[in-house]
């Protein structure tokens, strides 16, 4: 993504030793970095959502473990910072993925060597994730295409929840890949962006980074999306997920469940574009998926800028309201069009995912 005419990643190895981040919780409003220089930092930025979004919450969970053997080599240390950053977000698996393999590439080093060699498997994790979002992107970018072709001279309309975007990985999008690559194609094309209460990822977040890469796109209520598909307003959506069960059931932002409904009802394909590390090949049924409550005030407050620019919170709810805020949803498969992956479009079903991944397939069930 260029920012200003320069090329940006989201995540990267500072000069100083440390690992540089984009704070996501200042968006849409200023654009700021920062820093992570300890493992306590990683924890706390995964936790308070500086980086969120399944894929970059891996690579950031990576740099934080290389961050904790540069502070602690031992096997305690090791034990240790993997227990801080298991413990930041329940849902997304890409984070106990990419502290796996972290671990399985240092465990049986000498201490002494330990940092280095997570620092460069955090990297691995980095650049791989790159370019698996391009390859997906590929795909998805030809069904865009294939929509097009259908409807000569007219624009796509294509809508999507939360962000699943740039930011929510090291490069490109799960979701927006297609949606960019199908655009520099030349394509014409249009994002509905839910807001995605509470956090509103969609409003704050994709909708900046659309803004940023000039992709025309309208900013919805997330209620409004049934009654755009009704209208024949919507072409296909493509969401992305934070876990995908082996069997193809797709964990994601909380709503997406409700968006999927409504496409089955209207005839609107929906899909779904991740990267093969967002499959739990030990299960087979979505309902086992650990679901993150969030904090009630993602609910009750809003927050926003006013116009001398001050960034103020406000209640929304009465005092003695009780607030209920799951931060997830699973849509069972039978509701997904065709998982977009690096390696091609599945049917959302064991078959498919099995036809594109045999190797992965082999895992155990739990
Ligand atoms: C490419 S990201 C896919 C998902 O991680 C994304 O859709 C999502 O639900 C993000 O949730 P978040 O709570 O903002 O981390």
């Amino acid at each position: 993504m260029q920012i200003d005419g320069k090329p940006w990643r989201t995540i990267w190895r500072d000069q100083a030793g440390g690992v540089g981040i984009i704070d996501q919780t200042c968006l849409p409003h200023s654009f700021e970095t920062l820093t992570l220089a300890s493992l306590q930092d990683a924890a706390v930025a995964i936790r308070t959502m500086q980086v969120r979004g399944a894929p970059l919450i891996g690579a950031a969970a990576a740099y934080g473990l290389a961050l904790g053997l540069d502070e602690d080599p031992t096997d305690i240390g090791l034990e240790r910072a993997h227990r801080a950053l298991a413990e930041t977000r329940p849902t997304a698996i890409n984070l106990r993925w990419a502290l796996g393999r972290v671990v399985d590439s240092v465990c049986a080093l000498l201490p002494e060597a330990r940092a280095e060699r997570a620092f460069a498997e955090a990297d691995a994790i980095a650049e791989e994730d790159v370019a698996i979002n391009a390859a997906l992107g590929r795909f998805g970018a030809e069904l865009i295409k294939e929509i097009a072709s259908k409807k000569p001279g007219r624009t796509v309309n294509i809508l999507t929840h939360c962000n699943a975007g740039w930011l929510a990985t090291v490069d490109w999008g799960t979701a927006t890949a297609p949606i960019y690559q199908a655009f520099q194609a030349g394509i014409p094309l249009h994002v509905w962006v839910d807001e995605t209460r509470p956090r509103n990822q969609g409003a704050f977040l994709t909708a900046w980074e659309l803004n940023h890469a000039g992709v025309p796109h309208t900013v919805i209520a997330d209620n409004a999306g049934g009654h755009l598909m009704q209208h024949g307003q919507v072409d296909l959506a493509i969401v992305g997920t934070d876990r995908t069960t082996r069997t193809g059931d797709v964990c994601n932002k909380i709503g997406t469940y409700l968006k999927a409904l409504a496409a089955h009802d209207c005839g609107v394909p929906f899909y779904v574009a991740l990267p093969s590390s967002t499959i739990d090949w030990t299960l087979t049924d979505g309902r086992a998926i650990p679901i993150e409550e969030r904090a009630g005030t993602e609910v009750s407050h809003i927050s926003g800028r006013t116009a001398d620019g001050r960034i103020v919170e406000v209640q929304l709810t009465p005092n003695g309201s009780g607030v209920a805020n799951p931060g997830f949803d699973v849509t069972p498969a039978r509701l997904i069009t065709g998982l977009i992956t690096e390696r091609g479009i599945a049917p959302a079903s064991a078959e498919g995912l099995a036809a594109l991944f045999p190797e992965r397939a082999r895992t155990r069930a739990a």
